[in-house]
């Protein structure tokens, strides 16, 4: 008899930038309570999932060579936990996972969260699965807080730990240049340096997120630039103080506000339009103060199959005997 194998699937996820992070206190799980804006942005990673005789995962592009390539991957674990939920055997997947990333690891960024959230996604029609979005996001909530805001994409308002997400309705785009790091920052470090400032003093707090919500209905990018605001930066310049200088270097290029993207290291820098956002990130690029810069806008949609015509190694579907 013949079995038909499915087409590889490739899907494209988002990174996220969060333009209002408010931290509470640590809760006895470890975790902080949050309030967070999230917005997806057009920076994206894309993971191809295929059915295959034996597992696999490989990573290509941006900071490949620091993502562990093991159990351990996000996107591993993603495929593990949702081959768990419709009970099927997660120590035998016949799956392949393919990650080109764009999105700099441990960078403030969510790019592991984009590769756990695509490979939901892709699974979910490699395996022709019956599934909504809650639900899906379910099985995210439980690999890592960022992972829902990852599948639901655009902008949202997160509480919680940031895994709880109520829409937020606004259609206007903002023009950013990111400047990437060398080196990413541990998301847990950046957290235990904040307790450890606020034990020590009194690190600045943001505001409540009414204001910021009220910016992104009307669009207007230099009301946003008052506003936007990080609980987790004093900490990760406390860990990183060279980002002071990073974070300067942006708004003199002409940004017209700067700031540590979620747990850092790579810096956000809000431009007035997507001309004004080219020309900061050339200047920015010959000042020595990052490794590297990309321009972006959002928001985006959350992560997506990309049509097979998009896709960078389209495969008919395969007949085994
Ligand atoms: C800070 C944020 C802001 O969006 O993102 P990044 O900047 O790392 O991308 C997120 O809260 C990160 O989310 P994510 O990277 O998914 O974190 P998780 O895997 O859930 O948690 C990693 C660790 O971060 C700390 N953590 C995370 C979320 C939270 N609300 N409180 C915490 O204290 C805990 O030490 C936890 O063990
Ligand atoms: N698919 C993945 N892509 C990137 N990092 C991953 C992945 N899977 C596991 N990791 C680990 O997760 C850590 C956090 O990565 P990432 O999600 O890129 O950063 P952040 O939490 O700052 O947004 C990395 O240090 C890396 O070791």
């Amino acid at each position: 008899m013949l079995a038909v194998v499915p087409p590889p699937v490739t899907v494209r996820a988002p990174a996220k930038v969060n333009l209002h992070l408010a931290v509470g206190d640590a809760r006895d799980d470890g975790y902080h309570e949050l309030a967070t804006i999230f917005q997806a942005l057009s920076l994206t990673d894309e993971v191809t999932v295929s059915v295959a005789d034996e597992p696999g995962l490989d990573v290509t592009g941006e900071g490949a060579d620091t993502v562990p390539l093991d159990s351990s991957n996000l996107a591993w674990r993603a495929a593990r936990a949702l081959a768990e939920h419709v009970g099927r055997d997660p120590d035998h997947l016949k799956v392949r996972i393919d990650i080109r990333k764009s999105i700099p690891v441990a960078g403030g960024m969510a790019g592991g969260s984009a590769d756990a959230a695509a490979t939901l996604v892709g699974l979910v029609n490699l395996w022709r699965l019956e599934m909504g979005r809650d639900e899906l996001s379910g099985v995210a909530a439980t690999l890592g807080s960022d992972i829902p805001f990852s599948l639901h994409g655009g902008y949202a308002l997160g509480t919680g730990r940031g895994e709880r997400l109520v829409p937020v309705l606004s259609r206007h785009t903002f023009h950013w240049v990111i400047a990437l790091a060398s080196r990413g920052l541990s998301t847990p470090d950046v957290f235990a340096e904040l307790d450890r400032l606020r034990r020590e003093g009194s690190p600045p707090r943001v505001g409540g997120v009414e204001p910021v919500l009220e910016a992104l209905s009307s669009g207007d990018p230099l009301q946003l630039a008052l506003l936007l605001g990080n609980d987790l930066q004093a900490a990760a310049v406390s860990l990183r103080p060279a980002l002071r200088r990073t974070l300067r270097a942006g708004v003199n290029a002409g940004a017209v506000a700067g700031m540590i993207s979620g747990s850092g290291p790579s810096c956000a820098f809000l431009c007035t339009d997507g001309d004004s956002a080219v020309r900061v990130a050339a200047e920015l690029s010959g000042v020595g103060v990052c490794r590297t810069v990309r321009v972006a806008h959002g928001p985006v949609p959350g992560a997506r199959v990309v049509s097979s015509e998009d896709s960078p190694r389209p495969t008919p579907p395969q007949v085994h005997a």
